[in-house]
């Protein structure tokens, strides 16, 4: 008789369990990040210091979790973030990760730096619904032929990351001397005729980029990485679909603010015009109602769901995105909410 291996069944214990089986290079590149990772810390602490506060007999019924975005609608408003190397975390990598979202009926941002191609991808879930994440590479021809890549593949938007004009520098990388993937591993996204390219961060990408990349395609533009609300009016102008408030999970600048404190200013100057979206720190299903509280349309994870991969493959990265989704269910319904919408800033109080 075969027994199906026991799952973890907390985040925590989800991260002890990839911390065991991955080789402590691979671990650390997944859960490191830039400098002495204020930032990595600061993103969780700060759901940890917002205290949500219910509201009581509003006969709301059973809770409804699905929310509609630009690039369509996800049965849950967490999604799964881009990140790179799925196959350091599972043999199937990003095909197990499309799977699992499909299973929870949300959305999959596709990372360029993926370990399998977005194509194939996308044939083994062709039920998921994929958003490209794009570094705008200077070699703009270049950079069309991924964007064609990811609309051959279905995808239906694209989420091009801006807090990257260089690599951030991780000293837990640095001391393991983590540099490439292992042989028979390559970023698939990237490959150009029999040679893969390496993938250029750039000084020089600009609003100008925005602009070429409106024009080359019809797919909606979701702009990630974005903080400081002074860039929201340039973004709606020069055309982006929806904003993402990410601090990159602490990986890009160290002591950036956590991403929560960010979202009610980022929210205020978008002013209803775009949908905002935030990830950094969640962990529960109550840090995704805090959120939402605060204006975010929706979240996504990044950490999660490869400590999901690594523990139990696809298994392990659906029931971490299961776990989230029936806490978002339980955390609406126990703050008296029938929906997302039923959320308001009133609902949570800074505890210090
Ligand atoms: C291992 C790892 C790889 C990542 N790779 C990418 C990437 O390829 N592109 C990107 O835009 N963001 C990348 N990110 C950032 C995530 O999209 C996201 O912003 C971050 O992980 C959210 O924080 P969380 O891990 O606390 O949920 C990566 C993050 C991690 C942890
Ligand atoms: C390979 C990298 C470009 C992926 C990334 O964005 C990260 O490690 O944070």
């Amino acid at each position: 008789m075969s027994t199906v291996p026991r799952l973890p069944a907390t985040p925590r214990e989800f991260e002890e369990e990839a911390r065991a089986r991955l080789d402590p290079a691979h671990y650390d590149y997944f859960a490191g990040g830039a400098g002495d990772e204020v930032t990595l810390r600061a993103n969780e602490a700060a759901f940890r210091r917002l205290a949500l506060l219910p509201r009581v007999l509003r006969g709301a019924g059973e809770p409804r979790t699905e929310v509609a975005l630009p690039g369509g609608r996800a049965g849950m408003p967490v999604l799964v973030a881009p990140t790179a190397f799925h196959r350091l975390a599972d043999p199937e990598g990003e095909r197990a990760t499309a799977r699992a979202a499909a299973a929870n009926e949300t959305i999959m941002m596709v990372s360029m730096a993926g370990t399998v191609g977005v194509e194939d991808v996308a044939a083994a879930a062709p039920e998921a619904v994929l958003w490209f994440q794009l570094y705008i590479q200077p070699d703009m021809p270049f950079t069309e032929t991924v964007v064609r890549r990811a609309e051959a593949a279905g995808c239906a938007a694209l989420v091009v990351t801006v807090d990257s004009p260089a690599r951030g520098v991780r000293e837990r990388e640095l001391a393991h001397g983590f540099h490439d993937l292992p042989d028979g591993l390559c970023c698939e996204n990237l490959r150009d005729g029999a040679a893969v390219r390496p993938i250029v961060m750039s000084p020089d990408i600009g609003w100008e980029h925005i602009d070429r990349l409106r024009r080359m395609t019809d797919l909606p533009i979701v702009l990630k990485g974005i903080m400081n609300p002074a860039d929201v009016r340039p973004a709606i102008e020069h055309g982006a679909a929806a904003l993402l408030v990410s601090n990159h999970g602490g990986r890009q600048l160290d002591t950036l603010p956590a991403t929560l404190d960010m979202l009610p200013p980022v929210v205020a100057a978008a002013d209803g015009a775009v949908p905002v979206l935030l990830d950094g720190g969640v962990r529960r299903g109550t840090d995704v109602v805090k959120a939402l509280a605060l204006g975010a349309a929706a979240v996504a994870v990044g950490r999660p769901v490869l400590w999901g991969l690594a523990a139990g493959g696809e298994r392990g990265a659906a029931r971490v995105l299961a776990m989230l989704r029936a806490e978002v269910r339980e955390a609406l319904a126990l703050c008296g909410c029938a929906s997302p919408a039923d959320l308001d800033p009133s609902m949570v109080r800074r505890t210090c």
